[in-house]
């Protein structure tokens, strides 16, 4: 029997998820429901023949899969009500909510559930995630099934949960980091002759490519950087100005406040 999957919360992760498992046709976009409260904003997915409904229990006998999408202060009331309809023989449930641990969705549903944490970011949309995952009480089915959808969805990695903190912050928040850095580029861009949206298609392809050199040839940065810095070049002065700024420090800084506001917070 064809798998369901209820997207419960579909805000920006989780109609990206959505987005991302249409395009991959992993899944029929009839065998996915979405909800949210207003539900007028997910007029584009429903137009794709996703389901979508205001109403989660229904969504939850709808489907065998749920991915809960919500906002870490609404999981316990939610998950609350949802508990009746649901069924450790018939559901599993993957979340994707920041620092909401296995063991407080176990303090609400007992501990017979097959339950997986998962950290994607928003290039789910085009299949382009980073995806960490962890896993609780998963048979190998189970397993395959959620690497499989997040597989194809972008790339996949199994932490352990000690490290999901952690991967919200390098894969999830990394995405505005990089924006941010995509952004500064532009600025500058302009500023030395370029029209917004050619300095935009250069900032942005540019890191692109970076990013794939990295990713085929597993090199380290520095040794890509050693290939650009022709000696006595514009690029080393510009670079080490950089430094001299606090570049690195300022990124590795916002890392761990990142990361502290995540532990202190949760
Ligand atoms: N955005 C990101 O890049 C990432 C987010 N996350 C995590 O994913 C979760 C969602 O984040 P994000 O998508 O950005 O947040 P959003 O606020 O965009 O999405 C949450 C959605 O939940 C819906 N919602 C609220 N209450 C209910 C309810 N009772 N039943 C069903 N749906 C409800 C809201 O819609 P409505 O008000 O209409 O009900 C809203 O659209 C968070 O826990 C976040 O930490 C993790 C990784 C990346
Ligand atoms: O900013 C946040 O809290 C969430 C978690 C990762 C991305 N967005």
């Amino acid at each position: 029997m064809s798998k369901k999957i209820a997207i419960i919360g579909g805000g920006n992760l989780g109609t990206a998820i959505a987005e991302g498992l249409i395009s991959s046709r992993f899944i029929s976009p009839k065998h996915i429901i979405v909800t949210k409260r207003n539900i007028a904003t997910l007029r584009s997915l429903e137009e794709k023949g996703v389901l979508v409904t205001s109403d989660n229990e229904e969504a939850v006998k709808y489907a065998d899969w749920v991915i809960l999408a919500v906002k870490p202060f609404q999981v316990k009331d939610i998950l609350s009500k949802l508990q009746p309809h649901l069924n450790p023989e018939k559901h599993a449930l993957v979340s994707v909510i920041t620092g909401v641990w296995i063991k407080d969705i176990q303090e609400v549903l007992g501990n017979n559930f097959t339950l997986f944490r998962a950290m994607p970011n928003t290039a789910i949309a085009i299949q382009q995630s980073i995806t960490c995952i962890c896993k609780h009480n998963a048979s190998v089915e189970q397993e395959e099934f959620v690497t499989n959808l997040f597989d194809q969805l972008g790339k996949t990695v199994m932490i352990e949960e000690k490290l999901m903190d952690a991967a919200t912050v390098l894969g999830a928040c990394g995405t505005a980091y990089a924006m941010r850095y995509i952004r500064a580029n532009i600025q500058g861009g302009i500023e030395i002759g370029f029209d917004a949206q050619t300095a935009s298609l250069i900032a942005a392809q540019t890191v692109k490519g970076a990013a794939e050199l990295l990713l085929t040839r597993h090199t380290h940065p520095e040794q890509e950087i050693d290939k650009v810095t022709t000696p006595k070049g514009c690029t080393i002065a510009g670079l080490n100005e950089m430094e001299h700024q606090g570049f690195s420090s300022s990124l590795i800084k916002g890392v761990v406040t990142s990361y502290k506001k995540i532990v202190n917070d949760m």
